[in-house]
């Protein structure tokens, strides 16, 4: 069975770059979501995949939702009663709760760099929001900045909106309980990624409402490398050049950008730097959840 493949007893709604998602026949209050081993970077799904990626990153996202004090979408045995989930996919496949999903990609960033940096340099603005003049690739903001984006559909980018309007999409309540949350969660897994010797540069939350209770729940993937930039502390207190290193892509976005010229398609990553790749996935999750 492949990932996007049939799946005997569940339905596949939707695939994403690296992971898939399939609601349970039958059941319409369980969903599975599958992670690959697939790593995408500018904006293209890259060859061949990184052993290992898919079962890192669903053990990261399990790690951080059972450490958050807010409620996720993640089923428990406690729940339900498990229905059973291919065993070649267990390691990489989350089950959860059906939820009415938001349409806004909840983003905070601590720090300032990435489409971030690019918009300060021409504006010195982030997302609109003025910041003090003065600040470099890297630097951290005098305090994280929520800055909504509207969902877009598969394959198009997702348009960073105000807090304003996301009161418009949603409404004033809602849009206030997202900011509040996303913030406060970013805090809190701030404190415990420092505690480790990493840094949270920033990261992505979704969030849907529980269709029973109405309660507002952190869906998708929490806190993933795939989510969020990680960098580590001690390099970044050092400075220099590789400060920013994330503790994942950069090897292959470094590799890429000394060997592909961003037309076509891009070319496959050699072993060494599938390898090299895969250990600093896994470096993470031993910093972090050791
Ligand atoms: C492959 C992961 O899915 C997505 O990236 C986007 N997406 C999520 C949903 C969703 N829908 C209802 N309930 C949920 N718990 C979820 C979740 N997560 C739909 N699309």
């Amino acid at each position: 069975m492949t990932d996007a493949g049939a799946l005997l007893g569940w339905h596949h709604v939707y695939s994403g770059k690296v992971r898939n998602l399939y609601e349970r026949e039958g059941s319409p209050t369980l969903m599975l979501v599958v992670a690959s081993d697939r790593v995408s970077a500018f904006d293209h799904v890259l060859e061949p995949g990184i052993p290992g990626k898919g079962a890192l990153l669903t053990q990261l996202t399990r790690w951080w939702f059972d450490r958050l004090q807010v409620p996720n979408h993640l089923v428990t045995a406690l729940d339900v009663e498990l229905p059973a989930v291919p065993a070649e996919l267990a390691d990489r496949a989350m089950l959860v709760r059906r939820l009415d999903m938001l349409p806004i990609e909840c983003v905070v960033r601590g720090y300032l760099t990435g489409s971030g940096w690019a918009e300060y340099q021409q504006s010195g603005t982030v997302c609109g929001i003025p910041l003090p003049a003065g600040l470099n690739d890297g630097d951290r903001l005098p305090e994280p900045l929520y800055t909504p984006a509207f969902k877009a559909p598969l394959g198009e980018h997702d348009e960073n909106i105000t807090f304003e309007r996301s009161i418009e999409l949603v409404g004033e309540e809602m849009a206030t309980q997202l900011r509040d949350a996303s913030l406060a969660i970013f805090a809190a897994a701030s404190a415990i990624a420092a505690e480790r010797g990493v840094l949270l540069a920033d990261t992505k939350f979704e969030f849907g409402t529980d269709p029973d209770t109405g309660v507002l729940t952190l869906a998708d993937e929490a806190l993933t490398s795939d989510s969020s930039r990680y960098w580590d502390a001690a390099l970044y207190a050092a400075g220099g050049p590789n400060r920013m290193d994330s503790f994942d892509k950069q090897i292959v976005r470094d590799w890429l950008a000394a060997n592909w010229d961003k037309q076509g398609e891009p070319p496959a990553l050699p072993a060494e730097i599938v390898e090299r790749t895969a250990a600093r996935y896994r470096e993470l999750i031993d910093r972090l959840c050791a």
